[in-house]
């Protein structure tokens, strides 16, 4: 996790006052952050329980998630989804998509996965239905182009949530000119702001969570 939005004190009651996630999702979470490459990747239940009000309130019948890592985040939003729904995630990386999918197989909510292995773009552009709810959370660099291919696939109610879009706090102040993916999300967000098409509101939960919908 980064450091930095809210004091640890207060990060860690937050935690400790969010409703658990089911011993299978926990028992992956311990398995990330015990044998995986940069666990702090990992959204985590704070972020999943939001995505999972957010899938309870939209009933989405297509997610989109760009940036699979574990599977952690595509198998919480699949096990709120209605019936019938379904999470589409990517991952370029194909030995983080080769581990996520055992997790599909093993955990509850992944049969209703539909893991695509490739950059993000290629999976958005394959796209052929409209698209409920998607969740951002790819390479930083990546997000103006990612923001601008999934918004003409919005379905009429439909939400990007973003993620990292706070970047600790940093990206409220003077970047650091070699902080490549804090240029890009501060980038990101002014991008989103300007567009008249959206209606956004950067949220302090974990690293930032931008939510944005048609305006
Ligand atoms: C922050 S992690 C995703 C974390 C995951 N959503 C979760 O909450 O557990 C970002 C992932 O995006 C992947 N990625 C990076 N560039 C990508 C691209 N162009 N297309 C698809 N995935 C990409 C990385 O390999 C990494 O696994």
């Amino acid at each position: 996790m980064s450091p930095g939005l809210v004091p640890e004190a207060v990060e860690a009651y937050i935690l400790a006052h969010t409703t658990p996630m089911p011993a299978p999702l926990r028992e992956l979470e311990a398995r990330v952050r015990a044998e995986l490459s940069a666990s702090q990747m990992l959204s985590g239940p704070v972020e999943g329980r939001l995505l999972q009000a957010l899938i309870h309130l939209a009933r989405p019948e297509v997610v989109l998630e760009l940036g699979t890592y574990s599977g952690y985040s595509a198998l919480v939003m699949a096990q709120a989804l209605p019936e019938g729904a379904r999470v589409i995630t990517c991952e370029l990386d194909p030995e983080r998509a080769a581990f996520a999918a055992e997790q599909f197989a093993a955990i509850e909510g992944g049969d209703r996965v539909d893991l695509r292995v490739g950059p993000a773009l290629e999976t958005i552009a394959q796209l052929t239905e409209p698209v409920d709810l998607v969740f951002i959370d790819a390479d930083k660099g990546g997000y103006v182009d990612y923001y601008e291919a999934v918004v003409p696939k919005l379905s009429d109610r439909g939400m990007i949530v973003a993620d990292n879009t706070l970047w600790s706090g940093r990206v409220a102040g003077e970047l650091e000119p070699d902080d490549t993916s804090g240029q890009a999300i501060a980038a990101f967000n002014d991008h989103v702001l300007a567009d008249p098409r959206t209606v956004c509101v950067p949220l302090s939960v974990r690293d930032g969570v931008t939510l944005i919908r048609r305006a």
